[in-house]
Parts: C-alpha cells; structure tokens; sequence
C-alpha cells in the first residue's frame, strides 16, 4: 500500500498542462482546477508550523474580489502576517510535482529544513462563501490528515478574522496575548474598542455598507450586535449581503467594482452626503464614496483613508505629549495619489515610504516606522504600532486632562486596529472615529486635498515577465529604452506620472497616468500603453 500523502496526492491530481504560481495572493485561479493545490497546501501548511515548533498557522480558502467561479487559498504565519517569500517559492514548486513526486518532494523539505515530521504541526483553517469552498475545504482536510497535522476549522470568516485567530492562538496565556481566539473574542474586542475610540462622540447620519455579497456582510451584521446601540454611535445599513446566491458575489458591488469604475453599485440607493463604503468579497479591503450636493459619484479610497488616519494619528500623538518619542510614517505604493503623496509630506509634514505592489511590502515597510500607516490606494491597508512603541504609548503619563483625553483615545484606537493585517470591518470602524471626532462629513474628508486626475490601463502582452521594473515598480529597466520613451511623454503633460508594470494576479502589464486634467492623464495613459504593447509585441 501507498503511504498516506502519496495516497492523497494521487486521490486529488493535478489537471494536465496547469502550471501553478503562490502569488501576491497566494494560490489564485479557476475553482475548478484546485482541488490538487489545496491537498499540497495542506502538507505545506503541516510543515511551516513543524518549522516554527508546532505554532499555529493559517489557511484560508478565498479569491477576494474575483469572480465566482474561482478560488484561491492562502497562508497566513504564526503572528497573523502573509507566508514567509521564501515558503511561497517552497509552495509553488510543491503545487507543481507531479502527484507520484509529492512524498519525496515533503521529505525533502523536511530534510533541508530540520523538521522533525513526527513533531506536532498546527493549522487553522476558514474560507469564504464561494460555492466550491466546501469542496476545497475537504481536499485541503485530506492533506492535512496524511501529514498528521492538528487542525482547526472556523468555517465561514473573513480573511481578517482568520489572521485574528492565527495571532490570537500563537499568543494565547502570554503578555502579549491578541484577544480570544473566537468569533466572539473578534466582536468583542473590536465592539469595546469602538466604543472607547468614540468617547461618547456619536458619528453623524448613517453608513450603509455593501458586503460584496461575500462574508462580510454576515460577519458585519453579528459585529454590529457587539457595537452601540445606534442611538449611542453608528446606524449601520448592510446592503449586498446575499451569501444564499454565492454566484452573486462581487457581481456589481464591491470594493474592486467600485474602486475600478468609479462609480456607486447600481443596486446603490443613497442621497447626497450620505456615507457609503464596499468591502471586497473577503473583507480586507475597503474604499468610501459618496454622492454631493450635485449628485456627482466620489470616491474615498485607501489613500483618503491613509492620509485622514495618519492626520488623526499625529493629532492624537502630539495632543498626548508624545511627539518627541513617537513618529508616525506612511507607506504607499506607485499607485497613490500623486496629490496624496504631496499632502502627506508637505500638509502633514510626515514622512512616505514607496514600496512595490502587494500587502507584504507595505506592511515589511511599516514595520520599520513607529507608527506605520499603509494602504494600497483600492483600500487594502492598517497601522501598526512597533513593540517599543506599543510600550511608550502604555506606561506614558499624561500630565494635563487634554493630554490623559488625547491618550485615551489613541489607545482604545490602538485596539480597534487589527494589527495583523488589514481588515475592512476594523478599517472602516477607525474611519468612523475619526471623522466623529473631527465632526467631518465625507465632504470635508474630501475637501483635504484634490485628486490628480488619473487613469488604470490594462495591456496584453505576448510575455509580462519581460517588463523589469526598479525603484518600487516606478521605473522599467527592461525591455530597454522604454522607459525613455515613457518619460518623454509624462514630459509633454503638466504634473504628468507614469509607470508600467507587469500585473502579479493578472497575465498583463498595467499603466498607470495621472496629470493636471483630466484629458492629459487619459491621453498620457493611452500614449504609454501604445509603448508597452509595441514593446511586448517584438
Ligand atoms: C493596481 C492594483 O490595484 N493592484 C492590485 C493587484 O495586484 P497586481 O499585481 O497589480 O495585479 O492585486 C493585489 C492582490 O490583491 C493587490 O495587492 C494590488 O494592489
Ligand atoms: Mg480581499
């Protein structure tokens, strides 16, 4: 007979001819042809927690903001972070042995990376509400079976909440402990969070939320249970909240179809000023909008929530006695604003890194400020608060009533921060602090700076890889003279930027513009996109 993992692997193959890449997004594809990545997964998983002493790790089933049919699956380290570069280039190479390979191939890790295999391994596991996510779940439970590994299944959570969970069980008894690793434990510690962060200021009008039609919606409508009564805080309208349709998701909602076309989803019935947001169909993403006073769609997206969360935060520090020993940074990609960047550094005088495109290099990025603020400009983003600083803000004294007032609320926003990773829910939570606390409405939100008009291309090429690119994604060092060519465009144009890239989650280069009009940033995005197609058309 087999062994075990042999058995599963041949039990789950591969389909012919699919080659399989662990990307910014872990595993991401057609549902269909995923069953063979799960099981693999699953013996990955088991192994990453025997390399860190049987800590717990997590997987989760999700495509985020794709379409229905697909799906896709992630793993999540001990502290709630992304995986580890180097297990995602292990991961891929795993995804792609052929079934007969799989055994050899475990071993072998285990061999190269000291792992004791009969050692216990640890794996927390959730997905979202796609339909094949029950199907994957089981090819997933088969792996981690054959591998030995102790798990763990929370059924439906947001990605969020399973990063939550991961770093709530790894830190569970210690003084570092995140919260309960339960469902519960997640509403709870951000409901009283909530509540502390507000300090009886009550928000204005409403929020109507629009879930995607993924498990955000139902996750929202439990947390809400554990937030003020509506009298007391926020009235919460949860809108495309339909998880009994799973084909509906992300289908006309949600933060990717909002953020992409700039504009409310059609099922939208709100007036003017009121407050809208969209989650994405896993729920670690969010952008606001709204309609003003002349029925005209804007948009808030993770640079807003980014500059108007480091302007509170550095209120908040300096109102506390703070400023000399804490700073606060921020971390953006290619992808901001132009307008949010000049803001950040000339109106906050704070400090911005850039970084290229993907959650781990901003929040690798953040990790090395005090305070790091990150978002990606389509809304995934959080702050995090470095160990030391964690500390001066805990013991610090305050030695007026203002000051105890300004610390008091920097606190309680310290725990309304999901500092694992960046989580809509607590996001857009801190977005409603904030702008309580400055009695703003979404208009003088967005009144802080203006937007350079820009504009997002797509461009298919024969080949992405050969677009090279440096300088945090800004600049393409291959194929060679493009680069020349696009800056003697972005010269033709007034505060003209461009860039072009190769896509990590879609088989194209991507081309950004933005300038001083509107038809300038369109025009110099078109221009820019010609170059690349002729260029990956050679
Ligand atoms: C311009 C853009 O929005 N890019 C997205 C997209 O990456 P690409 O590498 O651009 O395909 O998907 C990533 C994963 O969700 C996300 O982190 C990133 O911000
Ligand atoms: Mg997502």
């Amino acid at each position: 007979m087999a062994d075990p993992i042999t058995e599963v692997a041949q039990q789950h193959p591969a389909p012919d001819g699919v080659i399989y890449q662990y990307g910014t997004a872990g595993f991401r594809t057609k549902a269909e042809v995923l069953d063979s990545v799960l099981t693999r997964v699953g013996l990955i998983a088991a192994l990453r927690s025997r390399a860190l002493k049987g800590k717990w790790v997590g997987v989760m089933i999700t495509a985020s903001h794709n379409p229905p049919e697909d799906n896709g699956v992630k793993l999540v380290e001990p502290m709630g972070n992304m995986l580890q570069e180097e297990w995602e280039v292990l991961s891929t190479k795993m995804a792609n042995q052929p079934a007969g390979e799989v055994f050899k191939y475990y071993k072998e890790l285990a061999t190269a990376n000291r792992i004791d295999l009969n050692s216990p391994a640890r794996v927390v596991v959730a997905r979202d509400t796609r339909a094949s996510g029950a199907r994957l779940l089981g090819c997933l439970q088969d792996g981690l079976k054959a591998a030995g590994a102790e798990s763990k299944d929370y059924g439906f959570l947001t990605t969020p909440q399973l990063h939550y969970m991961v770093r709530c069980l790894n830190t569970e008894g210690t003084k570092d402990s995140y919260g309960t690793p339960t469902e519960q434990g997640y509403y709870e510690k951000f409901g009283v969070a909530f509540k502390n962060a507000l300090r009886g200021k009550k928000p204005s009008g409403s929020l109507t939320v629009d879930g995607a039609n993924g498990v955000g919606g139902p996750k929202l409508t439990e947390l809400i249970k554990y937030l003020p009564p509506k009298e007391e805080g926020l009235e919460i309208f949860v809108v495309n909240d339909n998880v009994i349709k799973p084909e509906s998701l992300n289908v006309d909602c949600g933060a990717d179809y909002v953020k992409t076309n700039q504009r409310a989803p059609p099922t939208s019935k709100t007036g003017p000023g009121d407050r809208c947001c969209s989650l994405d169909g896993d729920a670690d993403r969010v952008v606001y909008y709204f309609k003003d006073t002349n029925n005209v769609f804007r948009l808030l997206d993770g640079d807003r929530i980014a500059t108007l969360v480091a302007s509170f935060l550095g209120d908040l520090v300096r109102q506390s006695g703070l400023a000399d020993s804490v700073t606060i940074g921020v971390v953006q990609t290619a992808y901001a604003n132009g307008a949010a960047t000049n803001y950040v550094q000339q109106h906050l005088k704070l400090k911005v890194d850039c970084t290229p495109t993907g959650v781990k290099y901003l929040h690798h990025a953040a990790e090395k400020l005090d305070v790091g603020v990150y978002f990606e400009a389509n809304g995934h983003g959080t702050v995090i608060f470095s160990h030391d600083t964690l500390e001066t803000i805990a013991t610090h004294e305050p030695k007026s009533p203002g000051q105890k007032e300004a610390l008091d609320v920097l606190r309680a926003c310290i725990n309304l921060i999901n500092q694992a990773v960046g989580d809509a829910l607590s996001d857009f939570l801190l977005v409603e602090v904030v702008l309580a606390h400055k009695n703003w409405g979404p208009q003088e939100w967005l009144s802080t700076y203006t937007d350079l008009p820009n504009r997002l291309l797509k461009v298919v090429v024969n080949d992405r890889k050969i677009f090279q690119t440096t300088d945090a994604e800004r600049r393409l060092v291959k194929p060679e003279g493009v680069q020349q060519q696009i800056d003697k465009e972005v010269q033709k144009v007034r505060q003209g930027r461009s860039f072009a890239r190769a896509s990590g989650t879609e088989d194209a280069v991507r081309v950004y513009a933005e300038a001083a009009t509107k038809a300038e940033a369109e025009d110099l995005a078109r221009k820019v996109a010609e170059i690349v197609k002729v260029a990956g058309s050679k």
